[in-house]
């Protein structure tokens, strides 16, 4: 075991019948950290979770928290509490049973359990509410509930699947925030499962992201955003433009070779293990520079320059999106002002925001969840 974990899962495999889901996974938590499981759907995060709470019985590995083995103990022995989605209130119980209803199956004295509710409602700001049903709460409440529910007993570790996804977009954004600050409060340990990147980033310490059962990496918001470690890992991480370049590795820098539809250049290394050949590159829409193909001004010899023309403009509020044809394929650029469809124009993308990774997948990941609903593309400038 890891000596900082607190929450050790080693070796961990699982599946339903004869399809395996978890493949081996080793995951160390430590104490009073907020781990946020990211990943598309279907690769486990759920089943991990489920796993964690004693809801799936591994079929090898172990899970333990602070150094007791509790793979064989049954959920309510585990000292966790899971939040779902769906909040699973009873519509017949008030708000404060609801909340009171992990005590009442501890048989914790009844004066105990009250006490309890009063102090979960002032901390979730339900007060007043407590003889209410859940029928007559909003969305909000009703995931606070939820949460005061899962608080109630005094978990050791928090698990949220998806605890936002049924709010609606405001809401979410305040609801994440409390969770947030209370985690923080509280000093819980909490497993987040979640698809929306944007809530892994702000809310947890780490993001681990997941794919077909494994961990693809793992790492601060600022880490995995900044210096994915794979091209599965960067489009997910919202670098979802994709070219396929040739070039040479030199001692510190990478020579990025002239193409039919870019530029030759050479980008520092950086510490990056590429060997010369193909390389994939990608790149977000909003981290690159558009220009038009007649302006004059060269850009510097670590920027990989590319030629298009605007096929569509839209408008999704701050920036303007626009799809540009790079040879036979199309990327999405975001810019400051609006350029026009049919116009000749470059695209500039410095080495800092340029993911360049030997490894070509067979298949494309799958898309992950983008902020703007905008489909990823993908682009082969040139094939080695
Ligand atoms: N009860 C079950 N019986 C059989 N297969 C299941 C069951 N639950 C999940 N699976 C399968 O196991 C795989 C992993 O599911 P899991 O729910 O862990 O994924 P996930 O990453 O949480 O996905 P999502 O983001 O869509 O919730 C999927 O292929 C799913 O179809």
């Amino acid at each position: 075991m890891n000596d900082e974990a607190f929450l050790d899962i080693a070796g961990v495999s699982a599946g339903y019948g004869r399809t395996p889901v978890l493949k081996g996974l080793d995951l160390s938590i430590r104490k009073g950290e907020f781990v946020a499981l990211l990943g598309s759907s279907g690769c486990g995060k759920t089943t991990l979770l489920r796993a964690i709470a004693g809801f799936v019985q591994p079929s090898g590995g172990a899970i333990s928290v602070a150094g007791r083995n509790v793979t064989n103990l049954p959920p309510d022995k585990r000292g966790m509490a899971l939040v779902f989605q769906s909040y699973a209130l009873w519509p017949h119980m008030t708000v404060a049973q609801n909340i009171g209803y992990g005590l009442k199956l501890q048989r914790k004295p009844r004066g105990e359990i009250a006490g309890r509710v009063d102090e979960m409602e002032a901390l979730l700001g339900l007060s007043g509410l407590g003889a209410r049903k859940p029928g007559e709460l909003s969305g909000g409440q009703r995931q606070r509930v939820a949460l005061g529910r899962a608080l109630a007993i005094d978990p050791q570790i928090l698990l949220l699947d998806e605890p936002l996804s049924n709010l609606d977009a405001r809401i979410r954004l305040q609801v994440r925030h409390e969770i947030r600050s209370l985690q923080q409060r509280l000093g819980i340990t909490a497993v987040h499962v979640t698809h929306d990147r944007e809530e892994a980033m702000v809310m947890a310490d780490r993001i681990v992201i997941m794919n077909a059962g494994r961990i693809a990496q793992q790492g601060t918001p600022e880490e995995v955003y900044n210096r994915p470690a794979s091209s599965f890992v960067a489009a997910f991480m919202g670098a979802e433009n994709r070219l396929v370049l040739t070039g040479h590795a030199e001692a510190s820098r990478f020579g990025i070779l002239e193409g039919s539809d870019n530029a030759g250049c050479l980008v520092p290394l950086d510490g990056r293990p590429l060997a010369s050949g193909s390389v994939e590159a990608r790149f977000r829409a909003e981290a690159v520079e558009l220009l038009p193909a007649k302006s004059r001004e060269n850009p510097s010899e670590a920027v990989l320059e590319l030629a298009g023309r605007v096929v569509t403009v839209s408008y999704p509020g701050g920036l303007w999106r626009h799809a540009i044809k790079v040879g036979t394929a199309e990327i999405l650029v975001d810019a400051p002002r609006a350029f026009s469809p049919g116009e000749a124009v470059k695209v500039r993308i410095p080495h800092q925001v340029l993911f360049l990774f030997n490894s070509r997948e067979a298949s494309p990941p799958p898309k992950p969840v983008s902020r703007s609903g905008v489909e990823s593309r993908f682009l082969e400038v040139s094939e080695a």
